[in-house]
This record gives C-alpha cells, sequence and structure tokens, in this order.
C-alpha cells in the first residue's frame, strides 16, 4: 500500500495540470497549488500516508457530511422534510432548482441543502452553541482535539458569500428556514471551515467504512443503517453535477469540498482522504479524483468489483 500511494505521490502528484484553485473565497486562492497530500486509514488500525499528509486544509463541502450526521442524530429522519435525497445535476451553488422546488434542496451536499441542515442543527441556538456540536463531532470521530475552525477563511467567505445568502433568503421566503439567516450563513461558514490533514480526515471517516462504529476505540457513532444511507448519498450527490463521472472513474461513496479535499470511503476496509487545491471546471479536485481514479485501479477497491 505505501508502494502504490508513494508511487502516486511521485506521478499524478508532480502532474503539471493541477487544475484551478477557488478563487471566489479569496482566502482559499492564496493556497499553494503544488501541494499534494494522501492519506488511508484501515479498518484494522493501520494508517499509510505520502506527500503533505500532514499538511492542514480547508475541508469546506466536506464539513457536510459530518454536519448531516450531526443533524441526523438531532433529527432523525426529520432532516428529510429538509432536504431531498436526489443528486442534483446542478452546480453546487445553484439556485434554480429551489424556484421549481417549493424551496426545498435536492439533497444535503449542495449549498442549498447544506444550509438547510446547518438551519436543522440550529433549532433555536446560539451560532456557537450549534458549531461547538459540529466540532465536538469531528473530534471525537477523528479522536483528536486539535482540530479547530480556520476563522480567516470563515471570515473571508461571510465577507463574499453573497450566492450562499441569496439561496438562504431565498429558502426562508418559502418559510424553510427557521432561525435568523446570519446565524444559518455563520454556522454554514464556520462548519465549512475546519482545518484538517488529510491523515485526521482519513481518521474521521472511518466510521463511515465500519458500519458506522469507530472500529478503533469501538465507540459506536451511527446505526450501520445509518452509514450506509449517508454512503450512497455520498456517492450519488457528493460531488454535485461531477457524481456520475466520479462514480464511474472511482466508484466509491466520495465528498469533496473546494480547498481541494476529497473523503473517500471503502465500505468494510478503508477511509481515503486526498489533497490538491487545483479543482476541475465543476469545483472538485483535479488531482485528488486522478490520484483515487489509480488507487482503485491498484487495489481493485471500487464496490462495483
Ligand atoms: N463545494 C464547496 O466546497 C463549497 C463550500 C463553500 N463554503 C461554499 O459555500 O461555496
Amino acid at each position: 500500500m505505501q508502494a502504490i500511494l508513494d508511487e502516486i505521490v511521485a506521478t499524478i502528484g508532480a502532474s503539471d495540470d493541477r487544475g484551478k484553485v477557488a478563487d471566489y473565497i479569496p482566502e482559499l486562492a492564496t493556497v499553494d497549488p503544488n501541494q499534494f497530500g494522501i492519506a488511508i486509514a484501515t479498518v484494522d488500525g493501520q494508517m499509510f500516508c505520502a506527500g503533505d499528509a500532514e499538511q492542514l486544509f480547508s475541508i469546506q463541502s466536506i464539513s457536510k457530511v459530518f454536519s448531516l450526521t450531526v443533524a441526523l442524530g438531532k433529527l432523525g429522519d426529520g432532516v428529510w422534510q429538509r432536504v431531498g435525497r436526489e443528486p442534483s445535476g446542478d452546480p453546487f451553488n445553484s439556485i434554480v432548482q429551489l424556484e421549481h422546488e417549493n424551496g426545498k434542496p435536492r439533497n444535503p451536499f449542495i449549498n442549498a441543502g447544506a444550509i438547510a441542515v446547518a438551519d436543522a442543527i440550529l433549532m433555536g441556538h446560539q451560532p456557537k452553541e450549534a458549531l461547538a456540536e459540529v466540532l465536538q463531532f469531528v473530534r471525537f470521530i477523528a479522536d483528536d482535539d486539535s482540530i479547530c475552525f480556520d476563522d480567516k477563511v470563515a471570515k473571508s467567505e461571510l465577507a463574499t458569500g453573497h450566492r450562499n445568502a441569496a439561496l438562504a433568503h431565498f429558502m426562508a421566503a418559502y418559510g424553510r428556514i427557521k432561525n435568523p439567516v446570519d446565524y444559518v450563513l455563520g454556522t454554514y461558514f464556520h462548519h465549512c471551515a475546519i482545518a484538517m490533514s488529510c491523515q485526521q480526515l482519513a481518521r474521521a471517516g472511518l466510521f463511515l467504512a465500519a458500519d458506522g462504529r469507530d472500529p478503533l476505540t469501538g465507540a459506536r457513532v451511527v446505526l450501520p443503517n445509518r452509514a450506509r444511507r449517508i454512503n450512497s448519498l455520498m456517492m450519488m450527490c457528493g460531488h454535485y453535477d461531477g457524481s456520475g463521472e466520479f462514480a464511474f472513474r472511482v466508484g466509491l461513496p466520495g465528498k469533496s469540498g473546494v480547498g481541494g479535499g476529497i473523503l473517500a470511503i471503502v465500505p468494510g476496509r478503508a477511509s481515503i482522504a486526498v489533497w490538491s487545491p487545483g479543482l476541475d471546471t465543476v469545483g472538485n479536485s483535479k488531482l485528488g479524483t486522478q490520484a483515487l481514479e489509480r488507487l482503485v485501479q491498484a487495489t481493485g477497491w471500487s464496490v462495483f468489483g
């Protein structure tokens, strides 16, 4: 396994064609595109790392997997009154579907859906309390209390996040946002601004590879049925309008973020985190996807055999 990762770093990680770093969040535009890291945590307790696997990066939309898990813990199936479970086929920040579908986002991983999930987590509390809950959850599943928000990234997005503000207000107009819109956006921007390394992220995803139980501590995080459903949403919706392409090329439940990270789950075996800041045209890590494609070729880990 280590040899496969070293080969991926030496070849794909060194590519000249690295995609484009997200610049609509000014703070993300300052990240050096030449970085590349990969980490694999296995359900039997091994950790393999290569490249910049210990470098912190902004997990952005990967955090939507964690906020959804927290919301499911609080509301159970009530979450599905607020967001659907269908792929959108539209860009992550699109507003068009909301108007045709009564303000209900297609799924929890597009921005509108994750904003609706942030509203669900707030439940009349202050953003600080909701955020403490999400962060505590991430620290618990990563077994690492050093994980924090990057306030600079959160503030940078708050200052420029007009599109997300538009999505939130649009849903509020349909009576779908129950808390003050600025609370909801503050919660959403901050959980997107959690900073983690590939190593921490791979560790955090392990419960999804192990039927909802942390295989290293033995802690039950979610029931097996819930882990299976979260994985299915990642497969169908985790890469927005690139989800079909990702399933075709990689064949694993995965969630991307505009920071250039991807979390991919190999049920029963491992959790993988890869990071390369340059994005493809739909906003998913360009080299990250290539690395996962190569890894799956080398290991046969696709869920499709
Ligand atoms: N795709 C992403 O990672 C988007 C997350 C980002 N915080 C946004 O709302 O635009």
